[in-house]
């Protein structure tokens, strides 16, 4: 509902009934205005909170309670802290007015002013407390909008870093992973190590299990890959089609070796059968590489010794892993 559509509610506090009658007669005969009326001080606060008005009357000489001291109570109340409060006096004081702006108070009137004033104040108040409310409003569902596309985007970061078919890493990722992890073992002077690593005769299976089953042994040998990075550095990607990657920052070539021959064993042991490969189920071919960054260098000749290591694996005759340290 926007501040147009909303009824004005106006809620006059003041002891003399007299008044509280004047100004019902006043506003009687405006359709948008709703009137409520209280003259005992003790029962203002409760009352307006109940009532939700959108401008507060209040009388600043009362019998029990100093008219200042309501205006005080309600700007403390969290439900009617905003409302605009009219202070109603039984003369003009400078004194007086300057106090009651002080305290909060949004206008001033000697009791009691023409209805057509009395009228065109309340509407003017209660219209910019209703446009106040609707702006709170929509600056809240903003804020709550722009909360959410920032939630989606991380989504979509994460998603953009994550192979789809077998959730790990991606080839983007993995590229701007080995370029900080590169920097960092050239500047620590650590070892470092990747290994190429690619699904025997995966053509063939795909030609008899179908390009279902194919995907499959994709999800099974990512798996048995990412149990196989232990170290918090250690990274297993999916470079692309049924080849995989896995970085090794401060490893060497033993270390890779280790790493390499584990993954052999775990993809093995996923015991898929394949009648069309020598070791009757899904292998792998591992080519390793490691080196001992120096300045200046890329990982570009790493990783092409990786890549060349792994077809001497699939020549030597594939389910083995040959390792080299590149100088
Ligand atoms: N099911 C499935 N197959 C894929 C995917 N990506 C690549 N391939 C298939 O993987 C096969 C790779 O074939 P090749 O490069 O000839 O390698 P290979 O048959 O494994 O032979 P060797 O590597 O020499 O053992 C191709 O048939 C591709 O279509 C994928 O996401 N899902």
């Amino acid at each position: 509902m926007n501040a147009g559509e909303r009824r004005i509610v106006v809620f006059l506090v003041d002891d003399q009934p007299i008044i509280g009658e004047a100004v019902r007669r006043a506003v009687a005969n405006d359709p948008e205005i709703e009137f409520h009326y209280c003259s005992v001080a003790s029962d203002a606060v409760m009352m307006a909170a109940s009532l939700h008005p959108t401008v507060i009357m209040q009388d600043l000489v009362m019998p029990d309670v100093d008219g200042m001291t309501l205006v005080h109570l309600y700007q403390m109340h969290p439900a009617l802290r905003h409302v605009p409060i009219i202070v109603l006096s039984s003369k003009e004081d400078a004194a007086v007015k300057s106090q009651a702006f002080a305290t909060g108070a949004a206008d001033y009137l000697v009791k009691l002013p023409e209805p057509i004033e009395l009228i065109a104040r309340i509407r003017h108040h209660s219209r910019s407390y209703l446009n106040q409310l609707e702006r709170d409003a929509a600056y809240r569902a903003l804020r709550e909008n722009q909360q959410q596309l920032l939630e989606v985007n991380e989504v979509l970061r994460r998603l953009s870093d994550v192979d789809g078919l077998t959730g790990l890493n991606n080839r983007r990722y993995l590229d701007a992973y080995l370029d900080t992890e590169w920097r960092r073992a050239v500047r620590d002077g650590n070892p470092f190590s990747i290994l190429m690593v690619d699904v025997d005769d995966f053509k063939t299976y795909n030609d008899t299990y179908g390009h279902l089953a194919g995907d499959e042994v994709l999800k099974l040998v990512a798996g048995a890959m990412k149990r196989c990075a232990q170290r918090p550095a250690d990274l297993a990607a999916r470079y692309g089609g049924e080849e995989f990657a896995m970085v090794l920052p401060a490893t060497p070539s033993e270390g890779a070796q280790r790493v390499a021959d584990d993954i052999l064993a775990n993809v093995r042991n996923l015991a898929i059968p394949h009648r069309g490969s020598q070791a009757a189920c899904i292998t792998v071919s591992v080519g390793g590489a490691t080196v001992s960054p120096g300045r200046g260098e890329s990982y570009a000749p790493l990783l092409e010794a990786a890549d060349v290591a792994m077809y001497d694996a699939k020549h030597a005759g594939k389910n083995r892993a040959v390792v080299r340290e590149v100088h």
